[in-house]
């Protein structure tokens, strides 16, 4: 059995759930917003409505690559082929629990002393979860341990020679996350928790992507990287996203718009307080002598009209003739046939640097009949976005950027997972031209490394998003999508070297 990444796991209560709200669905929320595995565990659940509930969580868990496990009931983990079980001290012993499921399925055990915790070492668990660590209303006569007393068992465990991951659990929240992570490797001597295990935290949160996305920000260099568990961002390309952040906000590139109607001032402004220099014009009378000065060119399709397409030739020409990059935004490409044409019209005649869209316009420009776009907003979903990405750079010899709640970027041979992001993204108008906007900014200063660039216009946009979601909650600024627009816009003005550092999960596919 490989090493189960416990990093941010999820265990069930349906009572937890604001209404109108299915467990399903929380769990798929859960899951795009960073939850490595999930468990069901329903205390009061009658056999049929447990086994039923398993099946759907199974199937959920299956498309995405997530395992599923079942809390105490081994029939039922055996009778829907779950991936594991959670067994307690109390339960069916841990080698009874072996002999029934096989050596190819994850026992994980929970663990309240160190000879406990040895013991299952030994016995053969594949998991063990030392607590609670905070006193917790969820389960009823929990005896807590504290950040010091999860740390001692690690501390043994490890001291054991057992490399087994090791996950806590009780009470944790965004809030306590971060220190309590640091408190338990310093009790333990030096060795990092492998994760932590919520219910309250994402089961009674209105947006369970959201807040699993802000939990999986703390983890990031405060949970160890155990085989299998939390792949680390690859740090050449959080560097790259630092120096490119710098150079923007030392050269202010002069980034030219040809944009939208809807996003005028929103793409202005997010490219001023990245600290680029915005010029929003679109008449084909001056489009060509802006061209003598930008650095940066944008062609958003949004509003599309006979007139905007004669400029956007008019400026890709100017461009191409002085090497300056352009950015296609083909928002709808695939909706009408106005967009159609125009979309393939400017991909034969210029040389276009960087193509960001969501499934549905990237989808449409490989030939997938997967996705499909309805106005602005994409439908159906990309079973493989990493090799559409690869696909399309290498079909018009460009840079690709799948946006939604992962991002993909490719150039035709590597393909980056861009992971930052949080779901108030999706509800605000505008907020994927602004990232459009930002990748722009930085492939103005990007000396042709678009891929980069691209990267890093998805990583500002998703850490930034991160952090004004942050305020959202008890006695924070964020109320809903509006607030959280001045958040953001002030978060990407904000945004140090250091956050980005910190927050930044991007990773190379090294697999493509
Ligand atoms: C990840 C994880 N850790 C601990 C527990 C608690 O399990 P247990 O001690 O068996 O208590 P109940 O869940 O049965 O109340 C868990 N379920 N998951
Ligand atoms: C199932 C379980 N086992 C030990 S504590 C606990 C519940 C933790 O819930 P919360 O994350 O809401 O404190």
């Amino acid at each position: 059995m490989p090493s189960v990444n416990v990093s941010l796991y999820l265990v069930t209560e349906r009572s937890f759930l604001p209404p109108g709200k299915s467990v399903q669905d929380c769990v798929r929320e859960a899951i795009a917003g960073g939850v490595s595995i999930v468990q069901l565990r329903e205390k009061t659940a009658t056999g049929r409505e447990f086994l039923r509930l398993a099946r759907e969580l199974r199937d959920i868990c299956a498309a995405a690559n997530v395992p599923f496990i079942v809390n105490d009931r081994i029939d039922i983990a055996m009778a829907v082929d779950a991936d594991g079980v959670h067994i307690g001290q109390e339960d069916i012993p841990l080698k009874d629990a072996r002999r029934l499921l096989g050596p190819n399925k994850i026992i994980g055990v929970t663990v309240k002393t160190i000879e406990q915790a040895l013991a299952a070492v030994d016995g053969g668990a594949d998991y063990i979860a030392p607590g609670v660590v905070f006193p917790t209303t969820t389960k009823d006569n929990a005896v807590y341990l504290g950040p010091s007393g999860v740390g001692e068992i690690i501390a043994k465990v490890r001291q054991h020679n057992a490399t087994i991951p090791i996950v806590t659990i009780g009470g944790i929240n965004s809030e306590n996350v971060s220190a309590m992570l640091r408190e338990v490797e310093q009790a333990s001597g030096g060795f990092k928790l492998s994760g932590v295990a919520v219910v309250s935290a994402i089961m009674k949160h209105q947006d369970a992507q959201l807040a699993a996305h802000a939990l999986k920000s703390c983890l990031v260099d405060n949970v160890v990287n155990v085989e299998g568990t939390l792949a680390l961002a690859n740090s050449d390309l959080v560097e790259r996203v630092v120096s490119l952040l710098q150079r923007v906000r030392e050269k202010r590139p002069f980034v030219h718009s040809i944009t939208n109607n809807v996003v005028f001032e929103m793409t202005a402004n997010i490219i001023l307080h990245l600290g680029g220099s915005p010029i929003m014009a679109h008449s084909i009378d001056e489009v060509e002598e802006i061209g003598n000065s930008i650095d940066s060119l944008i062609l958003n399709m949004g509003t599309l009209d006979k007139f905007r397409i004669a400029s956007f030739h008019k400026a890709a020409q100017k461009a191409n003739s002085r090497n300056v990059p352009i950015t296609l935004d083909p928002i709808g490409c695939g909706f009408t046939s106005l967009r159609r044409q125009a979309v393939a019209e400017l991909l034969s005649s210029t040389r276009i640097s960087i193509i960001k869209g969501n499934a549905g316009e990237i989808g449409f420009l490989s030939g997938s009949m997967e996705t499909s776009s309805r106005g602005a907003d994409s439908v159906g979903k990309l079973t493989d976005p990493a090799t559409v990405a690869m696909t399309v750079a290498k079909k018009y010899n460009t840079t690709v950027c799948i946006t939604g709640a992962v991002d993909y970027v490719s150039d035709g041979t590597r393909v980056v997972r861009c992971e930052n992001g949080n779901a108030f993204l999706g509800l605000l108008t505008g907020t994927g031209c602004s990232t459009t906007a930002l990748i722009a900014s930085f492939a103005g200063v990007a000396e042709g490394d678009y891929l980069a660039a691209s990267v890093a216009g998805c990583t500002v946009m998703g850490v930034a998003a991160e952090m004004a979601a942050v305020k959202c909650g008890a006695g924070g600024e964020v109320f809903g999508p509006a607030t959280f627009r001045t958040a953001l816009f002030d978060a990407v003005y904000l945004l140090t070297a250091k956050d980005v550092q910190k927050y930044a999960r991007v990773f190379c596919l090294d697999d493509k």
